[in-house]
């Protein structure tokens, strides 16, 4: 449903990613994994259209997104969980969950803000507290379901669990799960390797801005490149 092909980005004069092809079927969690810099945020902001590709193309349902500005993105059934979840932190957690569905006329963002809450029952206590003072963990839900209003077939997920403990990556993983079996495909991006594949259906390494390997989430884990250098098995050995 969704496809990159041969995406090439450039920051000013430096290339950051180098003829990157990578696919997202209906239903699916796949996951962009990559060491510090490899530029997998910049994959999903091409993909969002936040930042512009000097070369390639974006299809979703078949339709060449490229050249169509990200704020038309929502409308074709594609939306993003930005990295440090980027919330309005004054606003009050309805205000800012309800931004996510500027797109789409006020009954529908009223059925989808319901939707969404049946998708997050723990915000339901939270609405009317400012974003600013919930948990990290809290954010990142609040983030989620923001990017759920606009009712997405694919949503893009940067850095879903960046600066969450362990317990509250489980529970955002859980509900990454659940988002998809309600039918949503997820492209997130995340440097652990084990979370990564573990949660994936389907998995791409990223190193330098050139996808170096690809396959199944446990083809992945189970990869000796992959072992070697993100999970470390073997060296401790020596
Ligand atoms: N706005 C920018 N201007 C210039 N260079 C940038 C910009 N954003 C990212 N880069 C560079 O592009 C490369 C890829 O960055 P990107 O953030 O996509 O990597 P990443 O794999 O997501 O890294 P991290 O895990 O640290 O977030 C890096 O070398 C980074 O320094």
């Amino acid at each position: 449903m969704l496809e990159l092909k041969g995406i090439n980005v450039h920051y000013g004069s430096t290339q950051v990613l180098w003829d990157v092809s990578m696919s997202v079927g209906r239903g699916e969690i796949v996951s962009v994994m990559g060491p510090n810099g490899s530029g997998k945020s910049t994959v999903l902001k091409a993909a969002m259209g936040l930042k512009k590709a000097s070369s390639g193309a974006v299809i979703l349902n078949g339709t060449d997104l490229q050249g169509k500005s990200a704020t038309t993105r929502p409308r074709q059934g594609m939306s993003i969980v930005l990295e440090r979840r980027r919330l309005f932190p004054r606003m009050s957690v309805r205000e800012n969950i309800l931004l996510g569905a500027f797109t789409r006329p006020q009954k529908d963002a009223r059925r989808a803000f319901d939707e969404v809450l049946d998708t997050l029952p723990d915000l339901k206590p939270h609405l009317n507290a400012t974003a600013g003072k919930l948990s990290g963990g809290q954010q990142q839900m609040v983030a989620i379901a923001r990017g759920l209003m606009a009712d997405p077939r694919v949503l893009l997920m940067d850095e879903p669990f960046l600066g969450l403990s362990p317990i509250m990556v489980k529970t955002v993983s859980g509900i990454m799960k659940s988002i998809n079996e309600r039918g949503v495909a997820i492209l997130f991006n995340e440097q652990n390797a084990k979370l990564s594949f573990a949660l994936s259906h389907r998995g791409y390494l990223l190193e330098s801005g050139r996808v170096v390997l690809s396959g199944s989430g446990e083809e992945m884990l189970d990869h000796p490149e992959v072992k070697r250098v993100y999970l470390g098995v073997g060296a401790a050995a020596k």
